[in-house]
Order: structure tokens, then C-alpha cells, then sequence
């Protein structure tokens, strides 16, 4: 049995990529998560981390939740760095950077879920293909202040750099963006777009999904 159904569909699960945790909305995650896949959706990070973020327990049980939430609309649910929580959860994969740990290592680990990691060059990305991702997030693509410790913006260019070198992996363009800039990461390349703030801080969140996909074609 194919246990990892999202693994062919790939591509096409990266269109309208929500990376989110606790901190980074004034609502209820779970709200907020329902909302956006209203709008449109068609991934998701639990990404809990920084000051104030959920720990142990209440870690658990929150990604328990909004696992289900996932479950339930069809939508892949990626655990960001926690190797550990994803496996306890059995979620559909995980997301890990360059800092997070040898990425041949982590991808024994898990096993067939599905592994994204992030590039900030070709030679991260072509190393971390090597490695076994099934897919990249490239960034920051913008200026961004949901990352306080991110790289130095890359722009859309090194997205089309990347394609430029052969490299035909399916990936996401990640930081800062908005409807307003997301079809340069597109343009460059992008299978599609990751954001936090675009949904998760934004005044009515199924809308802001809707338009973020729109400019995703
Ligand atoms: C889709 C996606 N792309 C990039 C990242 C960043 O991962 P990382 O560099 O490990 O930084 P943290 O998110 O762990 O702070 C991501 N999470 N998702
Ligand atoms: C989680 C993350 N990773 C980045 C990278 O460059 O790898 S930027 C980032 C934060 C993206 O948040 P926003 O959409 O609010 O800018
Ligand atoms: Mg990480």
C-alpha cells in the first residue's frame, strides 16, 4: 500500500504552501487553519517556534488538532525541524534547513515522508536533492520579520538560477511574500508559494488564502 499519497502529487500540493504556529496568529490556530484551507490551501507546516511558542503536552495536542484538520480537507501536514513529533504523529513529513541535522540522516529516519528543506543557493539545493528531499523551500524571496534569524534576502533570482542549472525539483518560494510580489517568485520558476504572515496576520484570513492562490497560476 502506498503509504505517503501525497508523494506523486506533489508539485501541485506546493501551489499555496501555510507555515504556521501559535505565535504567529492573534486567533486560534485551529481557526485560522480551517479558514485558509477555505480559501484555498493546499499545504501545511506546523511550525512551532520562537518566544512564547508551545512546548511538550500542549505542543503535542496542538498539532494533534490541527493534524486533523488536515486530515479530514485532503491537505499534507508537514512538521517543521521536530523529527520526533513527526514521527510520534505520523505526519505527512518534515520540513528541516541547512542548521537542522544531516539531511541524508533525516531522511532514514522518516522513511518514505515526504522531506522539504531549505535552500539558499544552487549548491544547497543540488546537495540537498542528493540527500533525498522531495522538495525545497528557497528564500528568504523578500524581506521578512517572521524569521528573525533568516538569511539574507535571495530574491526570486536564485529560484531561476536554480531552474537555470537543470534542477527540476518541485519547490516553494518562502519569506515575505504577499499577493502583491508572488507572482515573481512564480515567474522565477516556483512551483508554488510559503507563507506565514500573508494568512496568519491578515484581517479575514479565508480571504487573503483566496487571493494568494489566484496569483499562483
Ligand atoms: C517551506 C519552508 N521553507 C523554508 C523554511 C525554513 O526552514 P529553516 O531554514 O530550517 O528555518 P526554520 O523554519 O526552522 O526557522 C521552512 N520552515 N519552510
Ligand atoms: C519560515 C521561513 N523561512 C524562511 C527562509 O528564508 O528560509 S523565511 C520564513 C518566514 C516566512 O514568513 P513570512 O511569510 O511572514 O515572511
Ligand atoms: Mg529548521
Amino acid at each position: 500500500m502506498n503509504k505517503q499519497p501525497y508523494k506523486s502529487d506533489i508539485r501541485r500540493k506546493l501551489r499555496l504552501y501555510l507555515v504556521m504556529g501559535s505565535i504567529n496568529t492573534a486567533g486560534h490556530p485551529v481557526e485560522v487553519l480551517q479558514a485558509a484551507i477555505r480559501g484555498g490551501i493546499t499545504m501545511f507546516q506546523f511550525r512551532e517556534k520562537g518566544s512564547g511558542s508551545l512546548e511538550g503536552q500542549a505542543k503535542y495536542s496542538l498539532g494533534k488538532q490541527l493534524q486533523q484538520v488536515c486530515r479530514e480537507r485532503g491537505i499534507p501536514f508537514i512538521v517543521n525541524d521536530d523529527v520526533e513529533l513527526a514521527l510520534e504523529l505520523e505526519a505527512d513529513g518534515v520540513h528541516i534547513g541547512q542548521e537542522d541535522g544531516p539531511i541524508s540522516v533525516i531522511r532514514r529516519q522518516i522513511g518514505i515522508k515526504l522531506l522539504g528543506v531549505s535552500a539558499h543557493n544552487v549548491e544547497e539545493a543540488r546537495l540537498a536533492l542528493e540527500q533525498g528531499a522531495d522538495y525545497l523551500g528557497v528564500g528568504p524571496m523578500y524581506v521578512t520579520r517572521s524569521k528573525p534569524d533568516a538569511r539574507e534576502v535571495q530574491g526570486p533570482q536564485v529560484i531561476q538560477r536554480i531552474r537555470e542549472a537543470g534542477i527540476a525539483v518541485p519547490l516553494v518560494g518562502i519569506g515575505g511574500i504577499f499577493a502583491a510580489n508572488a507572482s515573481s517568485v512564480m515567474q522565477a520558476g516556483a512551483d508554488g508559494i510559503a507563507v506565514v504572515s500573508a494568512i496568519t496576520q491578515a484581517a479575514v484570513v479565508e480571504e487573503a488564502a483566496r487571493q494568494l492562490l489566484a496569483v499562483t497560476i
